[in-house]
């Protein structure tokens, strides 16, 4: 076996008191580099205490700021967990699902709206409880117990002002409007955010509370199957997650996840997704075929930047509906002038496209287990000519210590790896990462996979991996067999 020196540095024995020093010294590091980038650059660091724009986001979506701040974060994360009680850290965590909870309260009494309609001096609980006929003193709580994790803020007593953290939850709508349209989801033509911490607090507190059941079950234990898993318990139904999202009463579920899922790439700089991969390089009039495509929202990202391209967008029925919408209000035309294409296909099925310079698949292999991943490739496979290329977006997981040494034999594979004592995979700072692997399994038996595991999919559905593309949402490219 591979000697891990990430182990042997920060095994037992090594010091407590010089690992806080070193971990506060990282700290330091990285706020000066990115005090003394940000002042050649003139730009300003945003305060937790404004409300969020992308716009203001400048300063921190700089690349080399962005990677200060993954420092920073994994470093105050262990220095947290460093200095706390282990029984206060270990149970703070038991309980981390109530923050959960209290978000999708917040997000569905539409207090994110109310506060930004207060302005900065806020606004009382009654008054903001009277927004979505709520209790007042109950919200107060919710809102409290959210205030004092540095989301909204606490005025005055029971008064509350969104702060940097809870406007993002703004889905830019008042709330007379939401109000007023009781049957048309608030997130419908908002960022995404809302949709997607809505999404968790919702079906996803809901199945991963069932994940035990599903562990120990002697059945669902070591089944791949998206029938199989913690939200068929949660929600007591027999389908696949996508069928549930189409049954009557769960309209609200479904639009909110296609809303979401454009929430997901504000997580990163939005120009991420066109990077490493070379579309400005394919031909006039080149296809590319978004398979799983959802309404879209990363492929009229690279239309944006690549009026050469033609798109075609496929996904399940209801979804191509939705989309409809979408690109109406986004890209005037595209949909007319056939620039862009909405089509429903069931990525099961032979790919009807046949003529695709390349088919993206953006976050749909970590939906599914190895099996039914390989049917999808199959697929597209079968379609693909000698130079069609595959492009696949997806997390990448990277074990929490040292690296496999084989990956040095794909290009881009290996990770930048944080200073010691910091995980090398980025600890905290990349913590969202194993939390989507495990609210995978919980909804579809799905997973978040290493390079490796994604390699061997592919190889087993005559896909060469030919590079990776490193970044939070990472590429695979890939060239047929
Ligand atoms: C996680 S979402 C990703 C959506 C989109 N690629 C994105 O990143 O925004 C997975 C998508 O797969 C679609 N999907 C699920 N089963 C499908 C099937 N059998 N055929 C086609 N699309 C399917 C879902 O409707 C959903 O839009």
């Amino acid at each position: 076996m591979m000697a891990n020196r990430y182990a042997a540095a920060n095994g037992p024995g090594s010091d407590g008191m010089s690992e806080l020093v070193a971990l506060s010294q990282i700290i330091q590091a990285s706020l000066n580099a990115i005090q003394q980038s940000l002042a050649v650059k003139k730009m300003e660091f945003p305060s937790l205490h404004t409300p969020l724009t992308l716009e203001s986001e400048a300063a921190r979506m700089q690349p080399e700021v962005e990677k200060e701040c993954t420092v920073i974060v994994a470093a105050a994360y262990q220095l947290i967990a460093s200095v706390r009680s282990p029984v206060l850290s270990i149970t703070n965590l038991g309980m981390e699902y109530t923050l959960s909870a209290a978000l999708g309260v917040a997000i569905t009494a539409n207090v994110p709206e109310a506060l930004k309609e207060a302005g900065h001096k806020g606004a009382h609980v009654q008054d903001i409880a009277r927004a979505s006929n709520v209790d007042p003193a109950k919200l107060g709580r919710i809102l409290r117990a959210l205030a004092t994790n540095h989301i909204f803020t606490e005025v005055a007593p029971d008064v509350f002002a969104n702060n940097r953290l809870s406007s993002a939850m703004d889905t830019g709508k008042s709330v007379e409007s939401i109000l007023a349209n009781p049957n048309s989801s608030k997130h419908i033509g908002a960022n995404g955010i809302a949709a997607c911490v809505g999404a968790c607090a919702d079906e996803g507190i809901k199945a991963g509370s069932y994940l035990q059941e599903a562990f120990f079950d002697p059945k669902l234990a070591v089944s791949g199957e998206p029938t199989e898993t913690a939200l068929n318990l949660a929600f007591n139904t027999k389908v696949t997650m996508w069928d549930w999202f189409a049954e009557k009463g769960n309209e609200h579920r479904s639009q909110r996840f296609n809303v979401a899922m454009a929430g997901v790439k504000l997580v990163s700089s939005p120009a991420a997704i066109l990077e490493g991969f070379d579309w400005k390089a394919l031909k006039q009039d080149a296809i590319v075929v978004d398979v799983g495509g959802g309404i879209g929202s990363q492929s009229l990202i690279i239309a944006q930047h690549n009026e050469h391209l033609r798109f075609i967008v496929q996904d399940r029925e209801p979804v191509v509906k939705d989309a409809v919408k979408f690109w109406d209000e986004r890209m005037p035309g595209a949909l007319t002038s056939k620039k862009v294409v909405l089509q429903a296909h069931d990525f099961f099925a032979p790919q009807p496209v046949q003529n695709a310079a390349v088919f993206v698949l953006h976050c749909v292999m970590h939906d599914w287990s190895d099996d039914y991943c390989v049917q999808i490739l199959r697929r597209l496979r079968d379609a693909a000519s000698a130079d069609t290329q595959l492009v696949i977006f997806d997390i990448l997981l990277s074990y929490a210590c040292d690296d496999d040494e084989t990956l040095k034999a794909i290009p881009g594979a290996e990770r930048a790896v944080l200073p010691k004592p910091l995980l090398p995979n980025g600890g905290h700072a990349a913590t969202s990462s194993y939390q989507l692997d495990i609210m995978m399994v919980h909804n579809m038996n799905g997973q978040e996979r290493t390079v490796l595991q994604m390699k061997n999919i592919l190889e087993l559905a005559k896909w060469n991996t030919v590079r990776v593309h490193q970044s939070p949402i990472a590429k695979v490219i890939c060239i047929p067999a």
